[in-house]
């Protein structure tokens, strides 16, 4: 799993992320379909510490809350969405536009629910996993991003969880949809190479303050001496010979 055999180089490659999209050598693809999100805001079920970020959690036992179409086939499942950022407001997002860094990245999870019956089975599979991607530009506080911020509290260290239910997704998405794409990985361990990443090219809303308290959560238990999130974005990885597609032109 995960090494890629490129005949003319007789070698070995990964398929890794985050990479730096350099959007003039992105290709525009007029086959790609717009994205079809169809979330049901009742799927949402809880916030869980897991040690490196906060996972909101949806319950995936059925297709309530599918993503369907853009460079998709089928449908596929959301299971959670988590965040990535930094230790300042100037780094904290794992994919670079043109080398500019975001102070932090959403990204919505989903899996290949016409082909697997698990996420944990759809990661070993290189169409297992789709993450939407969305990128936070510093700005006015989000409001939806309020909602989950406020509950931080009940999961300020590692293994601890507090209900969440009835959330409206749709609020984190831009009004604009379009997307690049390109074939990648899981950015945390066990960095599978499973994921069909789609980055939207529009960035939502969040204000310092709000950032302020993504790093005010614990990677470490109850019982440990505390350390604290302050960032946990990847580097970006080597492109190779991977080639970015645009939804629009
Ligand atoms: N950061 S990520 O969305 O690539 C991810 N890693 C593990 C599960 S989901
Ligand atoms: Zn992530």
């Amino acid at each position: 799993m995960g090494l890629h055999y490129s005949h003319h180089k007789h070698c070995l490659t990964h398929h890794q992320s985050p990479i730096n999209i350099h959007t003039r050598t992105a290709k525009y693809d007029p086959s790609l379909k717009p994205l079809k999100f169809n979330y049901d805001p009742k799927t949402a079920k809880r916030i869980v510490n897991v040690g490196h970020c906060f996972n909101v959690e949806f319950e995936d036992t059925c297709d309530r809350s599918v993503l369907t179409d853009g460079p998709l086939t089928g449908h596929y499942r959301l299971c959670q969405f988590h965040f990535h950022w930094g230790s300042s407001d100037k780094d904290g997002s794992e994919h670079n536009i043109d080398g500019k860094l975001y102070p932090a990245e959403l990204h919505i999870v989903h899996w290949n629910s016409k082909s697997y019956a698990t996420f944990a089975e759809a990661a070993q599979h290189p169409d297992g996993v789709a993450v939407v991607g969305v990128f936070l530009k510093l700005g006015n506080a989000n409001p939806f991003l309020q909602s989950i911020i406020e509950n931080l509290d009940k999961v300020k260290t590692k293994g601890k969880a507090c209900p969440f239910t009835e959330f409206d997704l749709d609020g984190l998405l831009p009004k604009d949809l379009n997307y690049w794409t390109y074939m990648g990985s899981l950015t945390t361990t066990p960095y599978f190479e499973c994921v069909t990443w789609i980055i939207l090219q529009e960035a939502i809303s969040v204000s310092s303050e709000q950032l302020e308290q993504f790093r005010r959560l614990q990677r470490t238990s109850e019982n440990e001496n505390p350390s604290f999130i302050l960032e946990n974005h990847r580097p970006v990885q080597p492109l190779d010979h991977r080639v970015v597609l645009s939804s629009c032109p």
